[in-house]
């Protein structure tokens, strides 16, 4: 006899909700962690994604999971550190957020391995819109773990025909490109509020490529986990989908609302709001040149405004294209 998979969900925002959707799809026997679990029972429909309704194969819990062969974190960057200490070592965890560390400056792995350096751990990322997940949408993402073949096992734990988990063993490129895709798209959405053009737009994620590609190499990061789904694909997700919090966040900013009033405009978390100043600052310890993240970073702390992100941007010396 098989053995059903016991998968617990941590956080039960857009993501959570549909991560579990996804985990009882693929065959699992599924808790989903609410810090309000009365806000969700079977048939009603989710907070957090409008449109859908609990499966009853879901059960809703605020006790935390003594036993479950797959624990993800599904909770936003910011909060993964006071989440992921409540959750005890029983089971290989995954890290579902994507983000920087705002104080610390560390990726969702290094986090996690600080609170438990003895248990099998990863990273899940790629081009997801929670909606389109939930709606059993083909999509494809990337579990990421420093064991290529625990990368696999766990994966295969969430695998379905309509959802295709690929492994990799590079959680650092796969990180950063999480990390900097959101931040990437504020510029982009900037650019597209204030009417600068497609074109503009386009330059604005290559030259964001460019800038991820330098992180990563000087952070240990392979270069082709960066034209993979983590990198590329959910740049050119979250730079062009309408849905994108990020790209939305950015869009307002371009308009002329103040970065305080457009995140909080927001329906949920924009990453990239506490990203692009951990991030900025990640890249200059280790001496990378960031232009388009050190441009939101000012916008969005009030540092500079559209004209004058738009002025820097253009001022910069024209030289090779990958020097
Ligand atoms: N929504 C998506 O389409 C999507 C897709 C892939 C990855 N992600 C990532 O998943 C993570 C979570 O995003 P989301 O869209 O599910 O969030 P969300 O915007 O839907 O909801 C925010 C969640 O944070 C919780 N929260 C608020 N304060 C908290 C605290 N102090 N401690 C713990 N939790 C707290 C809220 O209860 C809520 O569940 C983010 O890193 C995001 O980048 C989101
Ligand atoms: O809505 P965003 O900008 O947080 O993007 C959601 C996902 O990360 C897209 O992959």
């Amino acid at each position: 006899m098989t053995h059903t998979a016991r998968i617990a969900v941590i956080g039960a925002g857009a993501w959570g909700t549909a991560l579990a959707m996804q985990a009882a799809r693929a065959g699992a026997d599924v808790s989903l962690w609410a810090r309000n679990p009365a806000t969700m029972s079977a048939g009603r429909v989710m907070p957090r994604l409008p449109g859908f309704a609990l499966p009853p194969t879901i059960t809703v819990t605020s006790e935390l999971p003594r036993q479950a062969d797959l624990i993800l974190l599904a909770c936003p960057m910011q909060h993964l550190r006071a989440t992921a200490a409540m959750v005890p070592a029983c089971a290989p965890l995954i890290a579902c957020c994507k983000g920087i560390e705002r104080e610390t400056g560390l990726m969702p792995l290094q986090v996690l391995t600080g609170l438990f350096p003895h248990s099998v751990l990863g990273v899940l990322s790629g081009p997801n819109f929670a909606h389109e997940i939930a709606a059993g949408l083909p999509a494809a993402a990337v579990l990421a773990s420093p064991d290529r073949a625990q990368a696999r096992r766990l994966a295969d734990l969430l695998t379905t025909p309509a959802f295709r988990l690929y492994a990799s063993d590079d959680p650092t490129g796969v990180q950063l490109g999480g990390a900097a895709k959101n931040v990437v798209a504020i510029a982009a959405g900037a650019a597209m509020g204030a009417k600068l053009g497609e074109n503009a737009r386009a330059a604005l994620m290559t030259r964001g490529i460019a800038e991820l590609a330098r992180l990563s190499h000087a952070l240990g990061g392979r270069p082709e986990t960066l034209s993979g789904l983590a990198g590329v694909g959910d740049l050119l997700l979250t730079c062009t989908g309408q849905a994108s919090r990020n790209y939305r966040l950015g869009l307002a900013i371009g308009q002329g609302t103040p970065a305080p009033q457009a995140a909080q405009a927001l329906e949920g978390v924009a990453e990239g709001m506490a990203t692009a100043p951990a991030l900025y600052q990640l890249a200059q310890r280790h001496d990378v040149s960031t232009p388009v993240i050190a441009t939101v970073t000012g916008l969005l702390a009030g540092t500079i405004d559209m004209a004058e992100a738009s002025r820097r941007l253009l001022a910069r010396p024209v030289g090779h294209e990958f020097a």
